[in-house]
């Protein structure tokens, strides 16, 4: 990345603050653009969500993994929780969608309390297994909440086959008029497909293992037997492991992340699989340099950046994210690895500008928290506006989730040190409610950011991008006005 002109920046920089100009381009198409990530950690778009527990949990993981991205679940989570989400997560399918099932004899008040769950907003109904009916939210308007399933079910106008060819399903979708379609290997159900679905399939890669099943993460602390849970994760399967810690650039992570990184040697030696390891949070050269040393494949950028974050104004610390990931990715270049890019992502511009700076990945949390795939419950204001709550990992919260084995004192001292909101509310788009529409603005932004820099390649716009100052006119300018002046 150079900046325009030359400059130098006279101040420290966020996203708001900078605008990419575009050069000559050679890549004339949008779809010519390969979103691949640098970093090794299998992604094909440069999309993590963040280890936050109102963002992070099993159905988030899996529907970003088959767009490509991959999700970390937080540090939080109990083992065996942990171990039945990777696994669940693992055997779902890469292209299917995974179904919401119903059995005939279900009153429908259950069904409306799980259709809100998935993006599709239709369930199967099954019998041993077998695909025999289909219910969408519109047939179970107007109905008795204690009416059953089957007298809302309509039979399945189409089943595939499994294996069928995308574009034939499609074609047998909009032939039919049907919203969806179940999928099944000897009569029994294995995955839906929908249209929007099955076009996203033609233009995403579903981020995978090399067995083909879907990729998750998952972060462990800096605070207890680092390396015990480090290993039990590699046992479960995770597909990268994010060392996190509010201040990553201390001596506690530099303890324990040559520990971390020396079971996953020992994992690979045994399995033949390397698993990356992330290190974080850090925001300067000194930070990168010093968590490569200790064996960090990627370093996490960001200091007060996040939407539920509060560490700059309880102590004045962090720097604005921009310059950070700048300094950062320079560092990681030098040390031979990568940054993600990790808060305060709110315009797909901002992951085109973390990208432009130099960044293989970009981490979001609350933005993806306000979608149907977050693990919390879905929520109604005044005006009946749908929201989700999402809450800070340093919220005290969050500390007396993650402190609940201390003493009682203790828990309550270490929630005085909060560093994070405990409830933020996270409104969802009416329009755009599930992840997927997320992933596709910022899928689309970025693809076209490249085109504007000329670059096929995360590589290439690493090089390619010309970055300028703006001031908040300058940013005003570039808002969309839904009404006159
Ligand atoms: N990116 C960001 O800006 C931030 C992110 N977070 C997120 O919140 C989650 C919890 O992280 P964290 O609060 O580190 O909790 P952890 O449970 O990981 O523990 C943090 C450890 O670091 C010690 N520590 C020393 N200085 C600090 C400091 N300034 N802030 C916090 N801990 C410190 C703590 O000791 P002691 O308690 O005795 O001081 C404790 O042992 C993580 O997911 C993290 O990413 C949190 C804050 C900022
Ligand atoms: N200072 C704090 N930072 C937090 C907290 N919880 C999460 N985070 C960080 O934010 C990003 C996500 O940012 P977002 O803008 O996309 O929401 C996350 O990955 C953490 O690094 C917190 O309580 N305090
Ligand atoms: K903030």
């Amino acid at each position: 990345m150079e900046f325009l002109n030359g400059m130098r920046p006279t101040h420290e920089l966020t996203y708001d603050d900078v605008f990419m100009v575009p050069s000559r381009s050679a890549v004339t198409s949008r779809l010519d653009v390969d979103l691949t990530t640098p970093d090794r950690v299998g992604t094909t778009i440069p999309v993590v969500v963040a280890n936050m527990t109102a963002v992070s949990g099993r159905r988030m993981a899996e529907t970003v993994a088959r767009r490509g991205g991959t999700a970390v679940l937080p540090q939080d989570i109990p083992l065996p929780e942990v171990r039945r989400t990777v696994e669940r997560v693992k055997g779902s399918h890469p292209v299917y969608e995974t179904p919401i099932v119903i059995e005939r004899s279900a009153p429908v008040a259950q069904l409306l309390s799980v259709m809100g769950k998935r993006a599709h907003r239709a369930a199967v109904v099954v019998e041993a297994g077998r695909p025999v009916g289909v219910v969408t939210e519109g047939d179970c308007e107007d109905v008795d909440r204690f009416s059953s399933v089957a007298e809302v079910m309509q039979e399945p106008r189409v089943v595939l086959e499994d294996g069928v060819d995308l574009r034939v399903a499609f074609d047998e979708l909009e032939r039919t008029r049907a919203g969806l379609a179940p999928v099944v290997a000897g009569g029994l159900l294995r995955g839906i497909v929908t249209r929007t679905g099955l076009l996203r399939s033609a233009i995403y890669a579903p981020a995978v293992d090399r067995d083909g099943r879907l990729c998750i993460g998952a972060a462990v602390g800096i605070n207890g037997d680092v390396p015990a849970k480090a290993t039990e994760l590699l046992g479960i399967g995770v597909d990268v492991l994010v060392v996190d810690t509010a201040h990553g650039h201390q001596e506690k992570m530099l303890d324990a992340l040559p520990q971390v990184v020396a079971v996953r040697d020992e994992h690979a030696d045994r399995t033949g699989v390397r698993v990356p390891v992330v290190a974080g949070n850090v925001v300067s050269r000194a930070g990168v340099h010093d968590l490569a040393a200790a064996g960090a494949d990627i370093v996490k950028v960001g200091v007060g950046p996040g939407a539920m974050c509060t560490t700059r104004m309880m102590t004045g610390v962090g720097r604005p994210q921009f310059s950070a990931v700048v300094e950062c990715a320079e560092a990681a270049r030098e040390s031979g690895i990568h940054v993600w890019a990790d808060g305060g992502v709110k315009h797909p511009r901002d992951v085109a500008l973390a990208l432009a700076g130099g960044a293989a990945s970009v981490m979001v949390g609350s933005w993806f928290a306000g979608t149907l795939e977050s693990p919390g419950d879905l929520m109604r204001d005044a005006e009946g506006r749908a929201y989700k709550e999402s809450f800070g990992m340093a919220s005290a919260r969050a500390v007396r989730q993650r402190t609940k084995d201390l003493s009682a004192f203790d828990r309550a001292r270490s929630a005085l040190f909060e560093e994070g909101i405990s409830s933020g509310r996270m409104f969802l788009d009416p329009l755009r409610p599930g992840v997927e529409d997320v992933v596709d603005r910022i899928v689309s932004g970025v693809r076209s950011a490249f085109t504007y820099a000329g670059a096929r390649t995360i590589g290439e716009f690493h090089t390619r991008s010309v970055v300028g100052v703006q001031g908040a006119a300058g940013f005003e300018e570039g808002r969309p006005r839904h009404t006159s002046w």
